[in-house]
C-alpha cells in the first residue's frame, strides 16, 4: 500500500480513536472548527503538531510554504550541504600531500546547487516525520499562503483558508534581520545563494555571527575572495574568547579578511561590477566593494503578517513572541514555539518547545520548557562548538581549572592533516563537574556531543577521563583534556581521584 493511501485509511479511525482515549470533547461547530492550529511547519510546527494529534487533538497545520520549514529548505540543510561541498574540496587539495596525484578540480556551482535540491528533497521524503503526522489525522495545508488572526480563535490565511480553532500554536520561526541604510536594497541575505548563477569573484558579509561566519567560509573554500565585516570587537561573539580568535585567524590564513571592531555601514552604492559599501572605522570614512553583499547581522521574529494585534498577543522588546515557562503567549489559549519566541534558535530546541507547547495546549499548562545542557556549533572551516560556560562565564561564577589540548597533539588529527584548533574543557574546582567544552577544529561539531552527554550525566572530570574511547578519534581529544584536568586536580588535592570515587 503506498504512504499516501496509508496515510487516508489511517486517518480518520486513529484520530478518533485518540479523540476518545484522551477523553477530548467532540467538536460541536462547523467543519473547519479544530481543536488545535499550528501555524508553520518548521521543526517547532511539525512537533508541535503531531504531539497534539498524538493526544488525541483534532490538529490542523497550516504552512506558508514546504513542510520541513526553513530548516528543512532553506537553512542548516541545504547550508550544510555546501558546507559538504566545501569539505570536499579541503579534502582534495590534500590529496597530493597523500601521494594522490591528478588533475586540479574545479566548482561547478549550478550542478552544486542541483546536488542542494537532491537533498533538500532527500531530506524530506526519508524524513518519517511527515509520514508520523499524517498518520495521526493532522490535516496539513501546505502553500496556503501567508496566515493571520482575524480574531483571537480565527486564522485566515492569503490562500483562502479560514480556520477556527480552540487553542493556536505560532511556530513561524524567523527571518534575517535586515540593514536599514540607504542603498540596503542591493544587498542580500544567505537565501539568495539558491539563486546565484555562479560564485561571485568577489563578496562582503556583514554580521561575523553564525550565518556570516558559515557563509564567508563556504565561499572562501569556492575562491570568492571574501571581506567579513562584524561590528563587534570579536567575529562569534557568543564563542569562548579563544574560540572567536582561532577562527578568526584560521580565516584570514585562508585568505578572508576579517574585520571587527569598525564603526557602522553608513551606505550602499551600484557600482559595474557590483556594489560599494561605505562605512566609518575609527571615525574615519571607508568603502569596501565586491560583486555581492550579504547581510547576516541577525534574526528576528516572522511575525509580518500574523496580525498578532487582532488576538492580543504580546512580543518582546526585541520583536519575539513572548511566551512563558509553558510556552504561552500573552493570550492564554495561544502558545508560540521555536525561532519565533527567541530562545536558543536551533532545530532541536525548536522541535523540543513544539512537543512541550502542543502538551500543554491540549492537557492545559502543566509542562514547563525545562533547562538544558545544549550544544551548539558551526560547519566553518575550522569548525567550532561549544557546550556550557565560556570560561570567562565560568570564572565569574565558578572556581575553575581549564585544560586545553591542540589538535596538533592528537594522534587521529595529525594522521588526518588537520591541526589547526584545540579543545577547552573548563572544570568546577570543587565538585570536579564539567562546566563547559570548547572545541575548535576538524569534527568539532561531533566531539563536542561527548562532553555534551557527561554533562547531562552530571559525570565527574575524573570518570569522564576513565572512558577508554576508541583510538585514534577525534572524540578522544575530550578524554585527553579530562585526563588533564583530572590529573591538576589530583595535584591541587594531593590525592588520587580515581582512588578516592
Ligand atoms: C543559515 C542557517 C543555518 C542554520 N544552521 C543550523 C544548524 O546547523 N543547526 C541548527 O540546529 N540550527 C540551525 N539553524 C537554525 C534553525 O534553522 C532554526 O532554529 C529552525 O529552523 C527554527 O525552527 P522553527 O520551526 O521555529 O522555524 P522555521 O524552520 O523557520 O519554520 C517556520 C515556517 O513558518 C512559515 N511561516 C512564517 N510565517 C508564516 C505565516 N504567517 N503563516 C504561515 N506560515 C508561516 C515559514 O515560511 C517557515 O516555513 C540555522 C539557521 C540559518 C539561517
Ligand atoms: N550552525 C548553526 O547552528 C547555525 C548557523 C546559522 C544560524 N544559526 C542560528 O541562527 C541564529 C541567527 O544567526 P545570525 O548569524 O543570523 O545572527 P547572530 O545574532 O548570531 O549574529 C549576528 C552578528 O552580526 C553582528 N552585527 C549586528 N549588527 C551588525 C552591523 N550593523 N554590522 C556588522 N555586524 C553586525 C553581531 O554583532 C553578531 O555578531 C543564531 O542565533 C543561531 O541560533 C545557527
Amino acid at each position: 500500500m503506498s504512504g499516501a493511501r496509508c496515510r487516508r485509511l489511517c486517518r480518520t479511525y486513529y484520530s478518533e480513536e485518540r479523540r476518545s482515549a484522551a477523553h477530548l470533547p467532540v467538536s460541536t461547530t462547523g467543519p473547519d472548527m479544530t481543536d488545535v492550529i499550528v501555524i508553520g511547519a518548521g521543526p517547532a510546527g511539525a512537533f508541535a503538531a503531531h504531539r497534539a494529534a498524538d493526544l488525541g487533538a483534532r490538529t490542523t497545520l497550516v504552512a506558508r510554504d514546504e513542510f520541513g520549514g526553513m530548516a528543512a529548505n532553506d537553512g542548516p540543510v541545504p547550508v550544510r550541504t555546501l558546507a559538504h561541498a566545501a569539505r570536499l574540496l579541503r579534502e582534495a587539495h590534500q590529496l597530493d600531500r597523500y601521494g594522490i596525484t591528478g588533475d586540479g578540480f574545479r566548482l561547478d556551482y549550478p550542478r552544486l546547487l542541483a546536488r542542494v535540491r537532491e537533498v533538500v528533497h532527500d531530506v524530506r521524503t526519508q524524513s518519517d516525520l511527515r509520514d508520523r503526522v499524517d498518520g495521526l489525522g493532522v490535516t496539513v495545508h501546505e502553500h496556503a499562503g501567508t496566515a493571520s488572526f482575524v480574531d483571537p480563535h480565527t486564522v485566515e490565511t492569503s490562500g483562502g483558508l479560514r480556520l477556527h480553532g480552540d487553542k493556536i500554536i505560532l511556530c513561524t520561526g524567523g527571518v534575517s534581520r535586515p540593514l536599514t541604510v540607504p542603498g540596503a536594497e542591493l544587498t542580500h541575505t544567505h537565501s539568495d545563494a539558491w539563486a546565484l548563477r555562479d560564485v561571485p569573484p568577489s563578496m562582503l558579509v556583514i554580521g561575523g555571527g553564525a550565518t556570516g561566519a558559515q557563509v564567508a567560509s563556504i565561499f572562501t573554500a569556492f575562491g570568492s575572495r571574501v571581506e567579513l565585516f562584524e561590528r563587534g570587537p570579536r567575529i562569534l561573539p557568543t564563542e569562548d574568547d579563544d574560540v572567536s580568535a582561532v577562527v578568526a585567524e584560521a580565516f584570514r590564513e585562508r585568505g578572508m579578511v576579517v574585520r571587527e571592531n569598525f564603526d557602522a555601514i553608513e551606505s550602499f552604492d551600484k557600482t559595474s561590477d557590483g556594489v560599494l559599501m561605505h562605512f566609518t572605522q575609527n571615525g574615519a570614512p571607508a568603502s569596501a566593494e565586491a560583486a555581492l553583499v550579504v547581510v547576516a547581522i541577525g534574526w528576528t521574529a516572522a511575525t509580518t503578517g500574523l496580525n498578532l494585534a487582532a488576538a492580543g498577543v504580546e512580543t518582546d522588546e526585541r520583536g519575539f513572541v513572548r511566551v512563558d515557562a509553558y510556552q504561552r503567549t500573552s493570550v492564554p489559549h495561544i502558545f508560540a514555539a521555536g525561532d519565533v519566541t527567541g530562545r536558543l534558535m536551533l532545530v532541536p530546541q525548536a522541535s523540543q518547545s513544539g512537543f512541550i507547547a502542543a502538551t500543554n495546549a491540549v492537557r492545559g499548562p502543566a509542562v514547563p520548557m525545562w533547562d538544558q545542557v545544549s550544544p551548539i556549533g558551526s560547519f566553518t572551516d575550522p569548525e567550532y562548538a561549544q557546550v556550557g560556560l565560556t570560561e570567562t562565564k565560568a570564572r565569574q561564577e565558578h572556581d575553575v581549572i581549564v585544560a586545553t589540548v591542540g589538535l596538533d597533539a592528537a594522534t587521529r588529527p595529525v594522521i588526518d592533516g588537520r591541526t589547526t584548533g584545540f579543545c577547552k574543557l573548563i572544570v568546577d574546582r570543587t565538585s570536579n563537574q564539567i562546566l563547559g567544552c570548547h572545541v575548535v577544529g576538524e569534527r568539532a561539531v561531533e566531539t563536542t556531543q561527548l562532553a555534551a552527554v557527561a554533562m547531562t550525566a552530571r559525570m565527574r572530570v575524573d570518570e569522564l577521563a576513565r572512558i577508554p574511547l576508541s583510538f585514534p578519534t577525534y572524540a578522544g581529544i575530550v578524554g585527553r583534556a579530562a585526563y588533564i584536568a583530572t590529573r591538576r586536580l589530583e595535584q591541587d588535592a594531593g590525592r588520587d581521584l580515581n582512588e578516592a570515587s
